[in-house]
């Protein structure tokens, strides 16, 4: 950690001094990125950055505010800022830091509110897992560990929430009860499992936890509710505990009813260690890049992440893409794609992309080929051809030799780099390949050259992990679409859910 640091390490507010099975504290200290947090510029001072909050507020308030009272929305696009010069994707982001700066932490609580209470902790507990429901990287359930344990020590009795997958109702292979036993072992508590996250067993299972009890719910994604935020629904959650900790950083952009709804309910909601550490470090680290500045995004959530492609071409120099994103983006330009991943809804969007692109200036990189497949799975035919020649019934599952070699050139040229989004389905041996290239190039350039590397996912943490580079990069984030908006300047709702502190 950099002695011109100087705001409180986030280690040393992260995890609790009296935890005491140290090695877990230093797994997951590394494993979060706070190990490398001297390879990044330092972050703005806290003062720095309530003088920006208070800026934008000072901004809100006069100017948007009143406006938005009495001359409505219209009129407000056609109102410049003031004299201060701000551009609405710096006010944007000003303004996120300054919610960040003053959101009350879970460190502010101690025995006398925690002894005996229920509390209500949403993680983000969305790990993968094979097809025999074993964990493949248990980062996320790791880097939740320090506030639950704090709560533990401090006589609380957990309610554990999260969601897994994207399940349409309730579905046997998205359950949370495969992450027991490493919750469980990582506790040092038996973690008892309720077979649903509201009802009756639940109720029960709550009234019987005892002081450093951990009850963990099933998945809340097996209610609609969830995703659409239903304020009934969140009253149930909420209605088994009595105070509200969110520390699921990697679902902090979505406004569910377990992370925002319950809010409404529950009385402090403060912010977790994780939640806090990642905001830390990730609007310390994009607030002020060093140039030239590079996003590599790919990945299978075509439809989250193209959307924020927009906002990236004002911040970035490279825009590297790769995995799922890429065949939307080809048939925008009218190739032919077989049977590869496309959003056809997004394709006017793709082609304003590459248009905007070249009007900014910034490298937008496609790759030149790719690997092709005759079906999904391990054991499929591949071969390698030009983007511009995918045959007919074949789908692209990873980027191909020459695509990587130009990315890597590109790499090379820069000194900042955010991640979201595996290159291929690196989880099938025969497509990993673009993945593991980016992962070691990334490696390398962080320890050779002190460029500053931002992996953000679930699936790109894992393939990080999965290649044994983890510990060489700058930070490893657990919110891949959650850095991302972050990047954007949105506030994350999330956040701003929570009590100021
Ligand atoms: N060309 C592709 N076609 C289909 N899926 C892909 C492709 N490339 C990558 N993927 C898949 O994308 C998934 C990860 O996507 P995503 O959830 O967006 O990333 P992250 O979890 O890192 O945010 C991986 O499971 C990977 O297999
Ligand atoms: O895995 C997640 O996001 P990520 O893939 O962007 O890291 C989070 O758990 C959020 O999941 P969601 O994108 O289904 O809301």
């Amino acid at each position: 950690m950099s002695t011109a640091h100087t705001r409180t390490p986030a280690a040393e507010y992260s995890v609790p001094r009296k935890i005491p099975d140290l090695s877990i504290k230093k797994r997951i200290t590394h494993s979060i990125g706070t190990s490398k947090a001297h390879l990044i510029p330092p972050p703005p001072s806290t003062d720095i950055a309530l003088a920006l909050a208070a800026d934008s507020i000072r901004f809100l308030k006069s100017t948007v505010s009143p406006l938005l009272r009495s001359r409505g929305r219209a009129r407000i696009r056609r109102r410049r800022a003031p004299s201060s010069g701000l551009i609405p994707a710096a006010l944007g982001f000003w303004c996120v830091q300054g919610v960040m700066a003053t959101k009350r932490s879970v460190g502010t609580l101690g025995e006398a509110d925690l002894k005996g209470k229920k509390v209500f902790v949403r993680a983000d507990l969305n790990v993968p897992l094979d097809d025999a429901q074993n964990i493949t990287d248990d980062t996320r359930i790791r880097a939740s560990v320090p506030t639950i344990k704090f709560l533990l020590e401090k006589g609380a009795k957990v309610v554990l929430a999260s969601h897994l997958g994207r399940p349409k109702g309730v579905t046997p292979k998205y359950s949370l009860k495969p992450l027991v036993p490493r919750l469980s072992e990582l506790l040092g508590v038996n973690v008892v499992m309720a077979s649903d996250c509201i009802g009756e067993e639940v109720e029960k299972l709550a009234a019987a936890l005892p002081e450093g009890g951990v009850l963990l719910l099933e998945n809340v994604r097996f209610y609609k509710e969830e995703e659409k935020n239903d304020p009934e629904f969140a009253k149930k959650l909420a209605s088994v505990a009595d105070l509200y900790v969110n520390d699921a950083f990697g679902t902090a952009h979505r406004a569910h009813a377990s992370t925002e709804g319950v809010t409404k309910f529950l009385k402090p909601a403060v912010a977790g260690f994780l939640m806090q550490k990642e905001l830390d470090y990730l609007v310390g680290a994009v607030a002020n890049p060093k140039k030239p500045f590079a996003a590599i995004v790919g990945g299978s959530k075509v439809s989250t992440k193209i959307g924020v492609i927009e906002s990236l071409l004002a911040k970035v120099d490279i825009l590297i893409l790769g995995g799922g994103m890429i065949y939307t983006f080809y048939k925008a330009q009218g190739y032919a794609v077989g049977k590869s991943l496309v959003e056809e809804d997004k394709l006017e969007l793709a082609t304003s992309l590459i248009e905007k692109a070249k009007a900014k200036g910034v490298s937008l990189l496609l790759p030149t080929d790719i690997v092709v497949a005759d079906k999904f799975a391990p054991d499929a035919e591949s071969k390698i051809v030009p983007a511009t020649a995918i045959p007919d019934d074949w789908m692209g599952l990873d980027v191909g030799p020459d695509a990587t070699k130009t990315f890597n050139e590109a790499l090379d040229t820069t000194q900042t780099i955010i991640w979201n989004g595996p290159m291929g389905v690196f989880e099938f041996e025969k497509f990993a390949a673009g993945t593991e290239a980016i992962a070691k190039k990334l490696a390398e350039l962080t320890t050779s050259k002190g460029v500053t590397t931002i992996i953000g996912g679930g699936d790109s943490v894992a393939a990080v992990e999965k290649a044994g580079l983890a510990d060489k990069m700058s930070h490893i984030s657990t919110g891949g679409g959650a850095s991302l908006e972050l990047l954007e300047g949105k506030p994350l709702p999330g956040v701003l859910a929570l009590d100021e502190a």
